[in-house]
């Protein structure tokens, strides 16, 4: 199967809406940081829409769509719905009944736990696109993955719209899983 290209005009329409309304907030949640607030954007639907087409740019044989708690979820099942395939929540701790797969990890501002059900879903040999809406450090995505892979799935790409440059994220997933593609629809 081909890849789902998307043109070159829909990845501008994509960055444009992304130019036009994200937010930078200095020092949320704590200081030092710079919050990249994609509010505006997904709440504008020409924004929306771009976007989730942007996403889908590059997958292949896309079995199951994730998307990352909680500003992930916003994009996952949209993605899903374009790649016609089903969506898999990866909760933050204790939001899932029990038997669940943990995982604890850092991310650019904290540190966190992501959960997947451990039963219920069938994930062996399943390819699991990741999407989320910011890629910083990579802690977050490394961690989705790894629960993901604990539970015999193949991730096959990550789907970000916005990659924060100088934090190492890209290299930190290169690193952690080796060569699995990362899409960013922007870099900031
Ligand atoms: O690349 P990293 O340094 O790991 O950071 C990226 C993650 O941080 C944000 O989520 P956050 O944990 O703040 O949760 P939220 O979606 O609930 O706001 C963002 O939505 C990503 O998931
Ligand atoms: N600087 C940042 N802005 C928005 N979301 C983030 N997640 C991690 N770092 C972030």
């Amino acid at each position: 199967m081909v890849a789902h290209d998307v043109t070159a005009d829909a990845l501008a329409r994509a960055r444009a809406a992304i130019a036009d309304r994200a937010r930078r907030v200095a020092d949320f949640p704590k200081p030092g940081i710079a919050f990249k607030d994609l509010t505006p954007v997904l709440a504008d639907p020409e924004g929306l829409s771009a976007i989730v087409t942007a996403l889908t740019h590059g997958c292949s044989r896309v079995d199951l769509v994730a998307g990352i708690d909680a500003r992930g979820f916003l994009l996952g099942g949209a993605v899903a719905r374009e790649l016609q395939v089903g969506v898999l929540a990866v909760r933050k701790g204790g939001k899932l009944p029990p038997p669940v797969i943990a995982i604890d990890y850092q991310l650019e501002y904290g540190t966190a736990r992501l959960e997947i059900p451990a039963d219920g879903i069938e994930l062996v040999g399943r390819r699991v696109l990741v999407v989320d809406d910011v890629l910083a450090t990579g802690g977050t995505s490394v961690a989705a993955a790894r629960l993901l892979e604990q539970a015999g799935a193949e991730v096959i790409g990550f789907a970000v719209i916005m990659e924060l440059a100088g934090l190492g994220g890209r290299e930190t997933i290169a690193a952690g899983l080796g060569d699995v593609p990362v899409h960013s629809v922007t870099l900031d």
